[in-house]
């Protein structure tokens, strides 16, 4: 055979290699590789492969033994054989005592036999010595084929077989002498209790029957026991069970995972779908035609039929999708009834020319639950609650367009939590406290009158500006006032925008301003109400870099109300022209969409607007046309430019909660 370099492997491979023997022509290249000593012991893998058969079988046989050595060290192995399966099964592989096992010992002798290559019955195969036909019914089965505990591996060096049969996984080398005794066979198994051993009866019901277990009254009453001639001969026949107890009442509470069936998967494979935008369960973030509301028209079908007042915010009551069909459609049926489907249809966007009156003040502002704190000035608490009180019209998720993502945020993070409290002791409080920040006109205010709507709550209005306008102490006192307010007529969402106009760091520099800063921080730490349940703390601005780290880490929750993307611009354009009477065709509107882009909501309210003023039509005698939205793109434009819009990015991405 003629030697070349692809014969030295390391000898782990080595069985899989093939081992000619049929040449005793010697590598003259190996001789003048190998250092003249220790070759057998360092420089296996280049053994001569020009040798005779007999030296083979013989160098096999040593370098096993070689390798047991080494494997066993520092265990001291016990002879071949002398383990059964059952050994390692039971962890007595350490046990002193050899295994009485019913296999013999391996035959060594027929070690070679098993190996590739040999030109013997195994026909040089892949089996290893585990293919060997001698070997293979005397090996453990199944063969173990590594050391998974970390120590020298059998698999490597020993591949498929040797060795393979006393290496289970896990097995560690250590003295037998470190491993206990196996306990009696009494400790592995208890006995049985009486009248269940083997040789016993198969039942054993007690002789007066069984007594009623206290909790299960309400159970219904059991079958009657088969009649006799079906019990087995010998079997005493149970006695009927006592009448059940009188039912228990029904809990009064749920807990969190009751309320909210899979709301921790649920929630996070609505974000995901929100994200995507891919075709989930959670379709109602992404632009698709409106589902069917569901039968008792509430948004989220929930399983149970409690009130949740663990902190003020009530779940919508029984009975809700007529009151919303009375509130926005005057009686028309709507085709989405509270259920918070963000998709392109119209029919959201055209309800609110049709809104009836505004309701009364919802939830219980109009009947104080609780007393006005001490120290609050009276005068002030009137002021709050006669103007500061938003009646304006509900406002669900459909109606604000896009923001799909933010949408689902602001649901999964705050909504719910405060719905649904988690029950459980330990909980993390609900957030009581969120940041809106963004461009002027992207809808902050707005999402915020559809938080309050959602949670069913009151919402009170405050802007910054008009605080710090009339002087420190009387900002200070209004500013109390309304927290104070929000807190005696929960559930209460108060909205405080332009919240960098509180701050110091104002560019007009505006004297009251930074005296307002500490009221404020003390109002949200608590001490005007704020923590109290049922009132939800909303803060906007787009100055968010304004923002000192002390007002920032008040708010809870950080979002980015983003500009709206180019479908929500066109909804958002749909929905302004509808109310002036006018239609434009897809190309028009796509063009305009185009033409819009970096316009905020409120910006492309300006322009519809704009363009009405721009073609004199105050009474609207004719119809909008596109001529005249173009003639206003000249004069509305954005107003965030790419660097203020890269800011707010970064500032989310610094601050922000992220969604
Ligand atoms: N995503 C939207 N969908 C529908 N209408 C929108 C949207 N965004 C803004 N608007 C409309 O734009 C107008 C301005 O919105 P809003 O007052 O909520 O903006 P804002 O972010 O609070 O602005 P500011 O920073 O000036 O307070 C409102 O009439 C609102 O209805
Ligand atoms: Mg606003």
């Amino acid at each position: 055979m003629h030697w070349t370099p692809e014969h030295a492997q390391p000898l782990n491979q080595w069985p899989e290699q093939h081992l000619d023997v049929s040449s005793t022509t010697p590598s003259p290249a190996h001789k003048l590789e190998l250092p003249p000593g220790g070759r057998q012991r360092c420089h296996y893998a280049w053994a001569h492969d020009d040798i005779s058969a007999l030296t083979a079988s013989n160098l096999l046989k040593r370098y096993a033994e070689k390798y047991s050595g080494v494997l066993d060290s520092p265990y001291e192995r016990p002879a071949l054989g002398g383990y059964g399966d059952a050994a390692f099964l039971n962890g007595a592989k350490g046990d002193p005592e050899p295994w009485p096992g019913p296999e013999p010992p391996y035959p060594l002798a027929s070690l070679h036999e098993g190996l590739p290559g040999t030109k013997s019955a195994s026909g040089g195969g892949s089996g290893g010595l585990g293919g060997s036909p001698v070997l293979s019914g005397n090996l453990a089965d199944p063969l173990y084929a590594g050391n998974a505990c970390g120590g020298p591996s059998a698999a490597p060096e020993y591949a498929a077989g040797y060795g393979g049969g006393y290496l289970a996984p896990g097995y560690c080398a250590q003295t037998g002498a470190a491993l206990p005794p196996p306990p009696p066979a009494a400790l592995l198994q208890p006995p049985p209790p009486p009248g269940y051993g083997p040789s016993g009866p198969l039942y054993n019901y007690p002789a007066g029957g069984y007594a009623a277990q206290p909790g299960y009254g309400a159970l219904p009453p059991p079958p009657a026991p088969p009649p006799a001639p079906y019990l087995t001969s010998g079997l005493a026949a149970p006695t009927p069970l006592p009448a059940p107890a009188p039912p228990r009442p029904a809990p009064t509470s749920y807990s969190f995972q009751a309320a909210a069936p899979g709301a921790e998967a649920g929630v996070s494979l609505k974000r995901k779908a929100a994200d995507e935008g891919a075709e989930g369960r959670y379709r109602k973030y992404v632009y698709e035609p409106a589902k069917a509301p569901a039968a008792d028209g509430a948004s989220y079908p929930a399983t149970d039929n409690g009130d949740c007042r663990g902190n003020g915010f009530r779940p919508k009551p029984p009975g809700a999708a007529e009151e919303a069909s009375v509130k926005y459609g005057g009686g028309v049926p709507l085709k989405v009834l509270g259920s918070p489907v963000y998709g392109p249809q119209l029919e959201p966007f055209e309800k609110f020319p049709e809104r009836a009156p505004a309701p009364a003040p919802r939830g219980v502002f109009g009947v104080p639950s609780g007393e006005p704190p001490k120290g609050v000035d009276p005068g002030a608490l009137e002021l709050v609650t006669s103007k500061m009180v938003d009646c304006g019209p509900p406002v669900q998720w459909a109606d604000v367009a896009g923001q799909g993502a933010l949408k689902a945020a602001l649901e999964e993070e705050l909504v719910w939590p405060l719905l649904r409290p988690p029950a459980y002791p330990g909980s993390p409080r609900p957030p009581r406290t969120v940041l809106l920040f963004g461009p002027r006109g992207a809808g902050k205010a707005l999402l915020s009158r559809c938080l309050a709507t959602q949670l069913g709550a009151t919402l009170l209005r405050l802007r910054g500006a008009t605080l710090a306008a009339p002087g420190a102490a009387e900002g200070a006192h209004l500013l109390q006032a309304a927290f104070a307010a929000a807190r005696c007529r929960p559930p209460a969402v108060l909205l405080i925008s332009e919240l960098d106009a509180l701050l110091s760091a104002r560019d007009d520099g505006a004297a009251t301003a930074g005296a307002l800063q500490a009221p404020l921080l003390a109002c949200l730490d608590g001490g005007c109400g704020a923590g109290a349940d049922g009132v939800l703390v909303v803060g906007t601005t787009s100055r968010p870099a304004a923002l000192d780290e002390a007002t920032r880490r008040r708010f809870a929750l950080r979002f980015y109300v983003a500009l709206p993307d180019g479908p929500a611009r066109g909804q958002i354009l749909q929905r302004a022209l509808a109310q002036q009477g006018c239609a434009l065709n897809e190309r028009e509107l796509a063009a305009l969409v185009q033409g819009t882009q970096g316009f905020s909501g409120g910006e492309l309210g300006q322009l519809c607007q704009q363009a009405a003023a721009g073609a004199g039509l105050p009474g609207l005698q004719r119809p909008l046309s596109y001529k005249d939205l173009e003639a206003a793109l000249a004069k509305v434009g954005p107003r965030a430019s790419p660097k203020d819009l890269d800011s707010y990015v970064e500032w989310d991405k610094m601050y922000g909660s992220g969604h």
